[in-house]
């Protein structure tokens, strides 16, 4: 559905940008298809025994908490990487930061699928090797998504609604930042997308 005001883009800290609105409809329902696409979707689970309400799949590399693996938690390869996701982490990065993006090359992605009510408490992306930024498309139901500050998952922070077809890249002195998803809003979804909940897909650069 179109936004009644349009949604500018933001850089709410240095690195930090939302770029509203950036995928076009055919281009959300194909990566919808393709997240559709790639089987594995699992919750995680931490050494403590928590269990993330997100359900994850990855690309490239498996994330689990504190680090990455060439093989799945039931020992499975990893799926690949696919080069058209990179080439569309390249174009949303040089539109986010307004300069050219050729030398960004991520190798990994997580895939997480929100149902309704499902949270992401704050936390960092800290488990690569690389500084490299963040890229992050979302899909489907807005969310709230709350941007911290590098030094403590309190505040200062500044939550912003990311849409369906958003960009958020978050590198430079922002990439350490503490940061997660407090509310989805359920049936916000253009039902012509055909996804019920939330899909976000953030690309990385392992480092490893
Ligand atoms: O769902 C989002 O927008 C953020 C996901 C996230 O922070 C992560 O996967 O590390
Ligand atoms: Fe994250």
């Amino acid at each position: 559905m179109d936004a009644l005001l349009p949604r500018p883009r933001a850089e709410l800290a240095p690195g930090a940008v939302h770029v509203p609105d950036w995928l076009g409809f055919d281009e959300q329902r194909e990566l919808v298809a393709a997240c559709r696409g790639w089987p594995g979707y699992r919750h995680t689970t931490y050494p403590n025994g928590g269990v993330m309400s997100v359900k994850t799949v990855c690309l490239g590399w498996h994330w689990y908490p504190n680090g990455y693996s060439r093989t799945t938690d039931d020992g499975k390869p990893v799926l690949p990487f696919p080069d058209w996701l990179g080439d569309l982490g390249r174009r949303a990065l040089a539109d986010a930061y307004g300069e050219p993006a050729d030398g960004y090359e991520p190798d990994t992605a997580l895939v997480n699928f929100y149902a309704a009510k499902t949270k992401m408490g704050q936390h960092q992306d800290k488990d690569e090797r690389s500084s490299a930024p963040v890229v992050s498309f979302s899909l489907g139901d807005t969310c709230v998504f709350r941007f911290g500050n590098t030094e403590s998952r309190n505040k200062p922070y500044t939550d912003v609604e990311l849409h369906s077809g958003d960009v958020f890249v978050f590198g430079g002195p922002s990439r350490y930042a503490y940061h997660g998803v407090p509310k989805t809003l359920s049936g916000t979804a253009d039902p012509a997308l055909g996804l019920t909940g939330r899909l976000n897909i953030t690309l990385r650069v392992s480092g490893l």
